[in-house]
C-alpha cells in the first residue's frame, strides 16, 4: 500500500492545483470579507496631503500672547499666513496655516477678547507639537499592500484613502457541494427509522459560504452509479466540487468510481490524519476535487484544513491555509498514532482541554468546540500546563 501523505504534502499538492480567478476590478465600497488583493496597491495620493492639526485649539505663531486673525477648519483653510504674535482657531483635521508649526491645544489655553494666553503653569509647546505631518501615513506612490492581501476593513479603508475607488480582486470560484449515501434525507423531519438527515453539506456550504457567496447543493445523492453520474453533470460549470461521503473502502464507496466515469483524475487519496484519512483529490480539467469522508467531523476537519484553503487560494491569499497559534493545555493529553491528530478542543484563550467526545461522528461535541488541538504524528503525551498548537474555529 502506497504510504499516506502527510498533511503539509497533501496540501501542498492540493493548493498547487487551485483554479486562480481572473483578475476584476470591483468598487471598493462593496467589497465583503474574504477577498483578496489581486495586484500590488500603490498609493494615488498623499495622505495627509498638507501639515494637519491633530488637536482642537489654536495654531500659533511666536511667542504669546496670540492675536486671533481667522479659523481654519477640517475643509476649510485659513488663507493666508501669520506673523508672530497670531493665531488662528483650529479644529483637528484642519490645514495648519502658513507661518505656524505648532498646536496649543484649547484645555492649555485661556480666550479673553480675541487675545489667547497660556493658561495658569502652561509652557510654550515645542515646535511640531500637534501637528501632523504631509505623507507621514503614506505618500503617492508608496507601496501599501501586497498582491494577496486580506482585505479586512482596515486595508478597505486604506485602499480608500489611498485613491483607489475599485480594487483588483480574483473573480470568485463558482463551489458545488455534493453529499451522498443512501440513508441520508434533506428533510429532517421526513427522516425515516434507517434514515439521518444530511448535514454534511449544509454545513459544508456554511463553511464555504463567506468565502464565495452562493454554493450549489447537489446532494443527497443515493449511493447509486446513474444517480452520481447525474449529480456530477450539474457539477459541469462549477470550479471547485465539494463530495462528501464514500470516499473510504466500503461496497457502497461509489464517488472516487463515479469521480473517473465523469473525466475525473485522481491526484491523491488518502492523508495521515485523524478524522479525516480518506481524504481524496482529483482533477476535471481545471476543476479541482475534494473529496471528504463522510463522517461529519471528519468532513468539517478536512473542510477546514483543505476545502477552505483551496478556495482561499482560488481567490488569490498569500497564506490561504488556518494560521496556528500555542496554548497551554488544560488537561494531560495521551499520545499519539502515527497520524497527526486534530482534537476538537474547548479553548478559554489560554488553556485548552478536549471537548467530550472525539469521535468522528460527534457532533454535538463538534458543536461545543471552538478550536481544533493539533497533536504530531507519533507524539508523547503532552501534561497538563505544557504547550500545544490550536487553530480557532469561528464555530457558533
Ligand atoms: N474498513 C474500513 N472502513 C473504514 C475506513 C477504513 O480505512 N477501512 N475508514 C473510516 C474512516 S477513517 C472514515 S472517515 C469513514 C469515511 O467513509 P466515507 O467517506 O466513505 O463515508 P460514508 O461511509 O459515506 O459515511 C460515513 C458516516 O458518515 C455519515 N454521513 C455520510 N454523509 C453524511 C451527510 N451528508 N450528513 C450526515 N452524515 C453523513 C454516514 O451515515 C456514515 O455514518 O470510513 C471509515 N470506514
Ligand atoms: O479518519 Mo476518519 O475521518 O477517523 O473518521
Amino acid at each position: 500500500m502506497a504510504a499516506m501523505l502527510t498533511l503539509e504534502e497533501a496540501q501542498e499538492r492540493l493548493l498547487a492545483l487551485a483554479p486562480i480567478g481572473e483578475t476584476e476590478r470591483i468598487v471598493t465600497d462593496k467589497i465583503a470579507d474574504s477577498r483578496y488583493l489581486a495586484e500590488d496597491l500603490q498609493a494615488l495620493r498623499t495622505q495627509p496631503s498638507a501639515d494637519l492639526s491633530a488637536m482642537d485649539g489654536y495654531a500659533i505663531c511666536g511667542e504669546g500672547p496670540w492675536l486671533k486673525v481667522g479659523e481654519s477648519r477640517a475643509g476649510t483653510p485659513f488663507s493666508g499666513a501669520l506673523e508672530p504674535g497670531q493665531c488662528t482657531r483650529i479644529s483637528t483635521g484642519a490645514h495648519m496655516p502658513n507661518g505656524s508649526d505648532r498646536v496649543l491645544i484649547q484645555e492649555n489655553a485661556c480666550l479673553n477678547a480675541d487675545l489667547v494666553h497660556l493658561a495658569e503653569s502652561e509652557t510654550l509647546p515645542e515646535a511640531q507639537r500637534h501637528v501632523r505631518s504631509r505623507g507621514f501615513d503614506f505618500a503617492e506612490g508608496d507601496r501599501l499592500l501586497t498582491a494577496g492581501t486580506s482585505l479586512g476593513p482596515a486595508q478597505l479603508a486604506l485602499a480608500l484613502a489611498s485613491g483607489h475607488g475599485k480594487l483588483p480582486v480574483r473573480a470568485l470560484p463558482r463551489v458545488a457541494v455534493l453529499d451522498s449515501g443512501d440513508e441520508l434525507v434533506r428533510d429532517p423531519l421526513e427522516c425515516g427509522p434507517d434514515q439521518i438527515p444530511a448535514s454534511n453539506g449544509a454545513m459544508i456550504g456554511a463553511m464555504l459560504r463567506p468565502l464565495v457567496g452562493e454554493v450549489a447543493r447537489l446532494g443527497p445523492v443515493p449511493d447509486d452509479k446513474a444517480a452520481l453520474a447525474e449529480a456530477l453533470a450539474q457539477a459541469e460549470n462549477c470550479d471547485i466540487l465539494i463530495t462528501s461521503g464514500g470516499a473510504s473502502v466500503g461496497d457502497h464507496d461509489l464517488v472516487r468510481q463515479a469521480l473517473k466515469d465523469w473525466g475525473a483524475d485522481l491526484a491523491f487519496w488518502k492523508v495521515a490524519i485523524k478524522p479525516g484519512k480518506p481524504l481524496m483529490v482529483a482533477t476535471r480539467g481545471k476543476q479541482v476535487i475534494v473529496g471528504l469522508p463522510g463522517n461529519p467531523v471528519s468532513s468539517f476537519v478536512t473542510c477546514f484544513l483543505f476545502a477552505l484553503p483551496l478556495v482561499r487560494a482560488a481567490l488569490g491569499a498569500a497564506n490561504p491555509l488556518p494560521p496556528v497559534q500555542h496554548l497551554s493545555a488544560g488537561e494531560n493529553l495521551p499520545e499519539v498514532g502515527s497520524r497527526r491528530e486534530f482534537l476538537r478542543g474547548i479553548s478559554d484563550g489560554a488553556h485548552v482541554r478536549r471537548a467530550a467526545s472525539q469521535d468522528s461522528s460527534a457532533l454535538l461535541a463538534l458543536a461545543s468546540a471552538n478550536c481544533l488541538i493539533e497533536r504530531p504524528a507519533c507524539s508523547a503525551a503532552v501534561s497538563n500546563g505544557e504547550q500545544v498548537a490550536v487553530y480557532n474555529l469561528q464555530n457558533g
